[in-house]
């Protein structure tokens, strides 16, 4: 369904655009239909990046972006760009700066509606819209008709995806989409996704947070310095991950089981294996992948 394949990113940065940012760095990943693949890394890894150039928001600079089969950066014109969201949505961190303030929330509902389906009978459109409201969990008398100020950001977070819905999309970017919700309510959100998945959606998530992708994701892909360092099946990456940043990130997840002291001397008693990781030349931003286990691929060691 999407594939990046030898996908790089380079942003201008500095006085007058002189320096250059290397923020994705020879991505391959691919997310199919009915799968969550989780996209972690800490801060500036280049996950939204990513997330980006597969909602068409900025452009790859070197390698091709596939959904469907066709190339993302070749979308061109009103209609194409059109037809494009209508299979492939976006939901991001701040719910509540996709709404407008003044107008009731499920103003969303109509500019879908009037861009996409201007003809559907106002009776015809209300079923749609409960339907989509119901998907997600939502009550339709608690949220509909209210004005963003009046509903929880878990709310809203399911307002943009029932929106989404409407759509025939196929693929969902969901971008830090609990970062700002409440525990109880963050679980909500993760379990809907579990739901999109089930309805054979592509789910690519991205998080900076281990726990998260691992409860939610079917594949997982470890970012550093906008390179993969590991990706694979996710329990195959958390229970025998093989990249030293990948064991890094596991070993800072507190457990709830457990102290730091005995964490600690459990590792120490069962070492992980050493593996040889795969390696480039200096100046060449490349980041080859090795296959270890089927499906499961480590990337070069970025110090
Ligand atoms: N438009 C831009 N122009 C210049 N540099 C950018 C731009 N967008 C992102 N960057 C830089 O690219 C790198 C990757 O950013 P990106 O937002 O993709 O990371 P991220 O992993 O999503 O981080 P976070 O979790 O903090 O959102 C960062 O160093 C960031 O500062």
């Amino acid at each position: 369904m999407l594939e990046l394949s030898h996908v790089h990113k380079v942003y201008r940065v500095g006085a007058f655009g002189g320096g250059r940012l290397r923020a994705v760095r020879d991505v391959d990943l691919t997310v199919e239909p009915g799968q969550v693949v989780s996209l972690i890394g800490e801060s500036g890894s280049g996950k939204s990046t990513i997330g980006k150039m597969v909602l068409g928001l900025t452009r790859a600079d070197e390698g091709r972006i596939l959904f469907e089969g066709r190339d993302v950066s070749r979308i061109r014109g009103f209609a194409a760009r059109k037809e494009y969201y209508r299979h492939v949505q976006g939901v991001f961190q701040d719910p509540f700066s996709s709404f407008n303030p003044i107008f009731k929330a499920d103003r969303v509902f109509e500019m879908i509606r009037s861009s996409y389906f201007p003809k559907v009978s106002d009776a015809d459109w209300r079923e749609r819209v409960l339907d989509a409201v119901g998907t997600v969990r939502l009550d339709p008398g608690n949220v509909l008709d209210k004005y963003p100020h009046q509903l929880s950001g878990g709310q809203l977070q399911r307002l943009l995806i029932a929106r989404a819905l409407l759509l025939d999309i196929r693929l969902l970017v969901a971008d830090e989409i609990i970062s700002m919700l409440d525990a109880s309510t963050r679980i909500d959100v993760l379990n809907l996704l579990v739901d999109l998945k089930e309805r054979g959606l592509g789910v690519l998530f991205v998080t900076h947070d281990l726990s998260l992708g691992n409860y939610v994701s079917d594949r997982t892909v470890i970012l550093r310095k906008g390179a993969v360092a590991e990706m694979g099946p996710t329990r195959r990456v958390f229970e025998n991950p093989l990249h030293p940043y990948s064991r890094h990130l596991l070993s800072c997840v507190p457990r709830m089981d457990r102290t730091w002291a005995e964490v600690d001397a459990e590792r120490a008693a069962h070492p992980p294996p050493e593996i040889d990781l795969p390696t480039v030349s200096e100046g060449d931003f490349s980041a080859p992948l090795i296959e270890v286990e089927e499906g499961h691929f480590v990337g070069i060691d970025q110090g």
